[in-house]
């Protein structure tokens, strides 16, 4: 790209106008002999910097792009105050703005000063980044501030030792970037074979147990990616009195261990220790806290909040769903006015005419070829689409066999011996005829063990199996389905089972063993739903029948035109509702009106159908009018 030498004209008098009063724009006009001649060098000058802006703008991206280069801008996230913490604030703007994840580089220069070298302002932006923090951002402003004069920044690879178990404890860490794991072996290598490690993140600390109890330290942290951490040399952590506030949530930790039941007949120490191995985690409101309880092999304590416990039910695995559906189908049509009827026999009409006009405009041998031409393609295109090819052959077999066995019929058989396009039966007709105008669909089915289902009722719904709220605990589930644990607003202790079982004594073993967890079948979470679904439905049509009058006469006109919806065959809405309500009425089927979320169904524990269900809040079939029950 080429500028034009007028951009040079940056930072000398042309600028000004641009950015200052209207006085000096006079002058720029004074400038110029004509005002015309004025506007066009002004336009021009304005044309220049949008240039010069999208120059800068390309080389800050493509310097952004190598590894190393960090570009100092500006921290815009104002100033902290220091009375922040003595208000009644509840809002935290922090939990919802959004920055970059490394920590930035004007802050790592700060931090490579030496305590004394820091300026207040200086001080005061380092403070500010570290507010990002949630373990940060709990300790009172003085002590904020205090950490920010003589934190270091370290960046760490991926498998790097932070900590070593058995070893003394020099320095306490946030984490800024990144994700550490928590082992028990020295290299920190079984971290990256087992199924889930125990792990932190950023906003979380660690290396405090050793610090506090003057012990060595009681596992290895080794970095699971590249990490960013800022440290607090031993000296600083007891000087600024971070014990303190750390002991106090060891203790917050403790006591609530102490409360529980399941632990009343273990000792203090015991407790002591257990306390030890575990940190409480906050999670936000609808935060997945695990995709697969039965996998994070912990137990999990809620000591705050609520947490919701869902199963994603593939409902076309359930006989119950199957049921129901077939159920459906066999419901009676829907009462459709005279006026949209004839409405729709006319359009019906036209398309049929239309058809027949492009059967007609075909000779038969060109339709046959058409017909082999595009089942040819639909074979090798499409899997299962092969059934219907076969569909057609046998009735081509069956053609043969009857110009045979209709020897008599000259016309079938030419000359040299090849066959003549035989009339086709009728639905091969409307099948080809389906072709050619594009109106073909494949109408594909999925079997199960409990008969075969049309693809377009494939659904799965979140259920809600459980609600936990505060001391409540889960661990054990007595079967191994995908079960998702997410957090309303929560914070949660998780215990690695084996930890538990190294300090628990034979009673709280008893009770560990005893605590099984079982949840209703996918079937009956099934039949929950569909019951569920039609109160939902009866709900949605009462408040139709009540409010719909009323709102027409505002809305509407009195007599709205029938749009093209009322031909989907079966649709997604927009709220997520399946509609499967036109199923009955027969009509050509179209594909879904709106985009549906693909369940992402995890095929390692169960066997599903190769197929993938849309995730839908509910679903809408033909209903018995509710006009004139109330
Ligand atoms: N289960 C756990 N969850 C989170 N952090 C832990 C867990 N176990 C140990 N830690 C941290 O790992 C650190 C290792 O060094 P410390 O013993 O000083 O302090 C320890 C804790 O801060």
């Amino acid at each position: 790209m080429t500028l034009r030498p007028s951009a040079t004209v940056f930072g000398g008098a042309l600028l000004k106008p641009v950015q200052h009063s209207s006085s000096q724009r006079v002058e720029l006009g004074e400038l110029n002999s004509s005002p015309s001649e004025g506007q066009q060098n002004f336009h021009r000058l304005i044309v220049d910097i949008i240039l010069m802006i999208k120059v800068c703008r390309r080389f800050r991206a493509g310097l952004k792009g190598l590894s190393g280069f960090h570009l100092i801008e500006k921290d815009c996230r104002g100033k902290i105050e220091d009375d922040i913490k003595s208000s009644n604030i509840v809002f935290d703007r922090h939990e919802f703005s959004v920055s970059k994840d490394h920590f930035p580089f004007r802050a790592i220069q700060i931090t490579k000063k030496p305590p004394t070298w820091r300026t207040e302002s200086e001080i005061k932006h380092l403070r500010n980044c570290l507010q990002l923090l949630e373990s940060f951002r709990q300790y009172s402003p003085t002590l904020q501030y205090l950490l920010a004069k003589v934190i270091r920044f370290e960046r760490f690879g991926r498998r790097r030792v932070i900590i070593k178990k058995g070893h003394q404890a020099t320095a306490f860490y946030f984490i800024y970037f990144g994700t550490v794991a928590i082992t028990d072996d020295e290299d920190g290598s079984s971290a990256f074979v087992e199924a889930a490690p125990t792990t932190l993140h950023k906003g979380a600390s660690f290396g405090e147990i050793a610090l506090l109890q003057k012990t060595k330290r009681i596992a290895t942290v080794v970095c699971m990616e590249e990490t960013e951490l800022l440290v607090v040399d031993k000296k600083n952590f007891f000087a600024f009195k971070l014990d303190k506030e750390l002991q106090h949530e060891f203790k917050t930790r403790y006591d609530f261990l102490r409360n529980l039941d399941l632990f009343q007949t273990l000792p203090d120490s015991s407790i002591d220790k257990i306390a030890n191995f575990c940190k409480i985690e906050k999670y936000h409101f609808g935060q997945v806290i695990t995709t697969d309880l039965a996998e994070t092999y912990s137990m999990i304590f809620i000591t705050k909040g609520i947490c919701e416990v869902l199963r994603l039910v593939n409902l076309s695995t359930c006989p119950s769903y199957k049921k129901w559906i077939t159920k459906q189908l066999r419901f009676p049509k829907r009462r459709v006015p005279v006026k949209e009827r004839k409405r729709r026999d006319a359009e019906i009409a036209s398309v049929d005419r239309f058809k027949s006009t492009l059967w007609s405009s075909y000779s038969g041998h060109k339709l046959r070829d058409l017909k082999t031409h595009y089942l040819q393609q639909k074979n090798s295109s499409c899997e299962s689409y092969e059934k219907q090819i076969c569909l057609s052959a046998k009735n081509c077999k069956s053609v043969v066999i009857n110009v045979q066995k209709h020897d008599k019929s000259p016309s079938t058989v030419q000359e040299n011996g090849s066959l003549l396009p035989e009339p086709l039966q009728p639905d091969e007709q409307e099948r080809v005829q389906n072709i050619i105008s594009g109106v073909f669909r494949q109408k594909s089915a999925y079997s199960t063990a409990y008969g075969d289902m049309p693809d377009s009722v494939a659904a799965a719904v979140y259920i809600r199996l459980d609600q936990l709220n505060k001391g409540d605990y889960i661990i054990n589930l007595e079967d191994n389905r995908v079960i998702v644990l997410v957090s309303q607003g929560a914070e949660i202790i998780q215990l690695k089972k084996e930890k538990i079982e190294l300090w628990a004594d034979d009673v709280t073993t008893v009770k560990l063993s005893k605590l099984k967890v079982k949840y209703p079948s996918d079937d009956e979470l099934c039949q929950v739903f569909l019951r569920q679904n039609a109160w939902e439905m009866f709900k949605k049509d009462l408040l139709k029948l009540v409010m719909q009058p009323k709102l027409m006469k505002m809305v509407h006109p009195p007599h709205p035109c029938p749009t093209a919806e009322v031909y989907d065959s079966w649709c997604l809405n927009q709220q997520g509702i399946l509609d499967l309500s036109s199923l009955c009425c027969r009509m050509p089927c179209l594909p879904d009106k709106h985009k549906h979320v693909p369940a992402q169904l995890s095929r390692t524990k169960e066997s599903l159908p190769v197929i993938q269900p849309k995730l839908v809040h509910g679903i809408s079939v033909v209903r018995p009018n509710l006009d004139g029950a109330f």
